[in-house]
């Protein structure tokens, strides 16, 4: 199925739908940050998601991202995301009082509706400062899987017109109906409460270019956007994670031992955060080996020469983490779960062979949310509970929608440490 072109760069043939497939970090730092004018997001990975936030940060015009991007980057810079740290880890530990009655009854969870409803509760606090009630977020959750799956039969036909019915449709529309449900009332109210440092009350007071009141579509389409890009990610990551640790005994100890001797009895601080190096590295490793955003795709505007390979205008460009994060090229023994490859001391590699946030202009907005947030989750787990198993234990096939999430569920049994 593929024509090589040169290598590094594939030529994949399914006859009417020939995109090119970029696996050297050069030619994706090309493509992603160099040259990003020549590569816009209209592409094939992207149309079936236009659909949903047409207007938004995710949306298909240029010019509403960069000024929508604009608008929401003061909420997510290093520095904010520190100030929203203690609010953070409180709400990740009132997810986690879910997880008290099972492991005192040695009942098990499933591993992805355990990280979805921490994930889920935390986000919601934060960028929505608590203005979506609890049952409302489960009913969310549920609505953001279907989009996920129902969004493949699109993908994998985009040499269709968008109006052509595909299976999936119905599923993805009563979905995108609930988000409309919780989320236009949101746009419609324009209330700032005093003193709240969450996105809504950011937007709502940020004037549009020419001077006026945010609409409310504009509105909407940045709640959908950021909330399904946000929870979606971290929840799957997330769930990648702990059967890869559970598989490997010795991380596992050496993550138990780190978060006991900063941590101690807990509960997680502020201050123990940048201190949680190996946690940091596990969740490195973990993005490498299971990249949960597994592909980006751009469509060239103009004709352009990445390696010596003409790509001519209006063809698809594919850049897949799940390929350059597991090339033997730039990777030693890449498919071996390994976090020691982020230690402080490890030797330097190519900025583009792991680029699980992408890069350039579009570079993931929520970056050092996640990466805050998945230590404290981490963290917060370990010094309260003791992983006793996951069954299966090798539960690594991955399963190719529009995020890479594990093909089979996952059950882990805790117990109580305090
Ligand atoms: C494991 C966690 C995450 C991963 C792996 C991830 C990955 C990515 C990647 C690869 C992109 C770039 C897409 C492109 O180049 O077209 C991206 C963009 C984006 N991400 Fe994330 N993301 C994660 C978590 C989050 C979180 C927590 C938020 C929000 C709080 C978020 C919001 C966004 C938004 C809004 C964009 C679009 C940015 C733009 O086009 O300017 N992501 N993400």
């Amino acid at each position: 199925m593929g024509i090589r072109a040169n290598g590094e760069i594939v030529r994949l043939d399914a006859k009417i739908f020939k995109p090119y497939l970029l696996t050297h970090p050069d030619h994706i730092q090309h493509v992603l940050r160099t040259n990003p004018q020549n590569y816009l997001r209209d592409s094939v990975f992207f149309r079936p998601l236009f659909r949903m936030f047409p207007q938004g940060i995710l949306g298909e015009s240029e010019e509403n991202w960069d000024f929508s991007r604009r608008s929401i980057q003061p909420m997510f810079t290093a520095r904010h995301v520190q100030v929203m740290m203690e609010r953070l880890i409180e709400l990740v530990n009132e997810g986690l009082d879910d997880a008290e009655e099972p492991a005192r009854t040695g009942t098990p969870m499933a591993v992805r509706h355990l990280m979805g409803s921490v994930v889920n509760k935390a986000i919601v606090g934060l960028i929505f400062g608590d203005r979506i009630p609890r049952q409302k977020t489960d009913d969310l959750a549920v609505a953001a899987d279907t989009i996920v799956k129902t969004m493949v039969p699109r993908m994998v036909t985009p040499f269709f017109p968008g109006w052509f019915p595909r299976p999936g449709d119905r599923g993805f529309r009563k979905a995108v109906a609930l988000f409309d449900e919780t989320m236009k009332p949101l746009a419609r109210e324009r209330d700032v409460v005093e003193g709240q440092a969450d996105m809504l009350s950011l937007l709502i007071g940020t004037p549009q270019p020419d001077g006026s009141e945010p609409t409310d579509s504009w509105l909407r389409d940045n709640y959908v956007g950021m909330y399904t890009a946000a929870t979606e990610t971290t929840a799957i990551a997330l769930t990648w994670l702990w059967p890869a640790v559970a598989a490997h005994p010795e991380v596992l100890a050496r993550l138990k031992a780190e978060v006991w001797e900063v941590v101690g009895d807990g509960p997680v601080a502020v201050e123990h955060i940048r201190k949680l190096v190996y946690t940091r590295q596990v969740i490195d490793e973990t993005l490498r080996w299971r990249p949960v955003v597994w592909l980006v795709t751009r469509g060239a505007e103009q004709d352009d020469v990445i390696g010596g390979v003409r790509i001519p205008k209006g063809a698809d460009v594919i850049i897949s983490q799940w390929v350059t994060h597991r090339s033997p090229l730039f990777w030693d023994r890449p498919d071996e779960f390994d976090p020691d490859r982020f230690a402080p001391d490890a030797p330097a590699r190519n900025r583009y062979a792991y680029f699980p946030f992408g890069g350039g202009g579009h570079q993931c907005i929520g970056k050092e949310l996640f990466l805050a947030e998945a230590v404290i989750v981490v963290a917060s787990m370990l010094s309260r509970f003791d992983l006793v198993k996951i069954v299966p234990e090798d539960n690594f096939t991955p399963q190719l929608a529009a995020t890479l999430r594990p093909k089979d569920e996952a059950y882990m049994t805790l117990k109580p440490r305090r």
